[in-house]
């Protein structure tokens, strides 16, 4: 694992800025703490000479000044970073993986994973790593310059003895990567067995084996705690041993100093500037070191981001000719289907093959036995699938599946997903209104703000399917796909949601695939769909 890998600031640009200021930051400290030695060797050697001690005090004051203001806006600037590129990182991965085709998108799990605890772990990655990075690639290089001209056998010193301290720390962090490997494999498994015990548990109780997984997980999370004991035990034993390795250099700087002081080799100056800068040659690394801990997670996240983001499967699918891309045109309410034909991956046979279809404003409806393909045309022409064959040309388009998501949160959320949250009062029960929904989300004690549970839960599954009807006329979507958008719905509430589909397909390209004749009656066009293979 690097502990910087430039690709980051090409993958994410808002992390250029603050790393930079923050690199001005940690050069200025630096110098800052460079000066700091000279002008605490001139007040101690202005008190022993009985010297004026007002300008060396006064330089010392000032310094203090300055790197307490340098500290403080390292801070801040590293906290607004590490929020700003775990954020963007988050963000932006979100949006990558929307824009790519299904069949090119990470697994589910993985892809979660990355988007939470990872995006959150790059925060002390860059907050505290990043600014110790900074810190031990500038202030002990210049300690030893500004040493060598001062003091060259104490620059020797330290030029000799600086590198055991990264060698260590590299040793060191080699176990501290397996021991932390063990320790996440040992948490998945807890996870996983976890998991297993709840989704199992009606069946355990029913059968009375319920008790017996109460010592199996006890097991596991004792083996998680062990892990996790030992990864802590390995942090705080590693950052002791750079702790005293860096001392005995330190020391080992002192007494050649404090030697040739007493045998009168040196002047008291001198020696004491040669001893107050030895230690800031070291304690830069030993940072980086002991935040190596807490930063690994987010250093691996990192990496992992920018290699989604810089993903070149997906970057030549989208590269693909464009014959088989969609094209955004935002204004026309018009989708045209060329030649299409797709197979699903895995499949050795076509589902679809040789579609035309054009549709503009008006009702379209689609119709066919059941499996033969419906569904995935419309997520095709949603560009939730690359087709294999043939062009699709379709603005944006709002998609109602036949399992439509639901979040489990307001009302008033779900309407407004992926349109405008600050939609007001008036347009959202103008939509539940339109569809017979106004009566039964009034009489809910809060209304609009009234929770939902997962998927939908506290709603019939007609009142669901009439609450995602809502949500596509809130749309600004020009094109309208709704699959099997009737389908829960008793004849009154079907007669209703398709006077709504009729109202919309008005202004819109409206594409629904039904069962229904009523629906088919209302349709301006009508494609069936034959099997593959059979003649249409
Ligand atoms: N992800 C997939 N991978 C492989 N095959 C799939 C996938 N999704 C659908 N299929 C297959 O593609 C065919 C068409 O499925 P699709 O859901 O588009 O049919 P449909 O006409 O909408 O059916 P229904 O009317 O029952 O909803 C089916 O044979 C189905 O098994």
């Amino acid at each position: 694992m690097r502990p910087f890998d430039p690709q980051v600031l090409r993958a994410l640009p808002e992390a250029r800025r603050p790393l930079a200021v923050l690199a001005a930051v940690g050069v200025a400290q630096g110098v800052a703490t460079v000066a700091t030695a000279f002008a605490l060797s001139s007040v101690v050697v202005a008190v022993v000479r009985g010297t004026p001690l007002g300008e060396p005090a006064a330089y010392l004051v000032g310094l203090f000044v300055v790197r307490g203001v340098l500290a403080l806006t390292g801070e801040r600037v590293a906290a607004s970073a590490g929020a700003a590129v775990s954020a963007g990182a988050r963000t932006r991965l979100l949006r990558h993986w929307a824009e790519a085709p299904a069949g090119r998108r990470p697994d589910p799990a993985q892809a979660l994973v990355l988007a939470d605890q990872g995006a959150t772990s790059i925060e002390p990655y860059v907050a505290r790593f990043l600014p110790a990075l900074v810190s031990a690639a500038v202030v002990p290089g210049l300690a030893v310059v500004v040493l060598a001209f001062v003091d060259w056998p104490s620059a020797l010193v330290v030029v000799l003895t600086l590198p055991l301290l990264p060698l260590f720390a590299a040793l060191i962090g080699a176990t501290t990567r397996d021991a932390t490997q063990r320790r996440w494999q040992a948490l998945a498994g807890l996870s996983g067995h976890f998991l297993d015990v709840v989704r199992g548990l009606p069946t355990l109780a029913a059968y009375g084996r319920a008790e017996r997984q109460t010592a199996v997980i006890g097991e596991v999370s004792q083996r998680h705690r062990r892990a996790t004991m030992a990864t802590l035990r390995l942090a705080f034993l590693s950052s002791a041993a750079l702790e005293l390795l860096a001392t005995i250099c330190v020391a080992i700087v002192a007494v050649i100093v404090g030697l040739r002081l007493s045998h009168g080799g040196m002047e008291l100056g001198t020696a004491l500037v040669a001893i107050l800068l030895a230690p800031e040659a070291y304690w830069p690394v030993r940072r980086v070191g002991a935040e190596f801990h807490s930063a690994a997670d987010g250093a691996t996240a990192l990496l992992e981001v920018t290699r989604h983001l810089a993903d070149p499967d997906l970057a030549s699918a989208r590269a693909v000719p464009a014959s088989t891309l969609l094209e955004t045109v935002p204004t026309a309410a018009r989708v045209e289907v060329h030649g299409l034909g797709h197979t699903h991956p895995g499949a050795t046979h076509p589902v679809l093959h040789g579609l035309e279809l054009t549709a503009g404003v008006g009702l379209t409806v689609v119709t066919g036995p059941s499996g033969v393909g419906k569904s995935t045309l419309l997520a095709l022409v949603a560009g939730l699938r690359t087709p294999t064959h043939g062009t699709i040309t379709s603005p944006a388009a709002h998609l109602v599946t036949q399992r439509p998501f639901l979040t489990p949160d307001s009302i008033r959320t779900n309407l407004t997903l992926g349109g405008d949250p600050a939609t007001g009062n008036e347009a959202l029960w103008a939509a539940l209104r339109q569809v017979g929904l106004d009566g039964p989300v009034a009489a809910l004690p809060d209304g609009l703000d009234s929770p939902l549970g997962d998927d939908g839960r506290g709603l019939s599954a007609g009142q669901r399917a009439r609450l995602v009807l809502a949500r596509a006329t809130l749309s600004e979507a020009t094109v309208l796909l709704l699959d099997e958008p009737t389908a829960h719905l008793d004849p009154t509430s079907a007669a209703l949601a398709h006077e709504v589909i009729a109202a919309l397909a008005e202004r819109r390209c409206v594409i629904a695939v039904t069962h229904r004749p009523e629906l088919v009656a209302l349709a301006d066009r009508h494609v069936h769909l034959q099997p593959v293979g059979v003649p249409a």
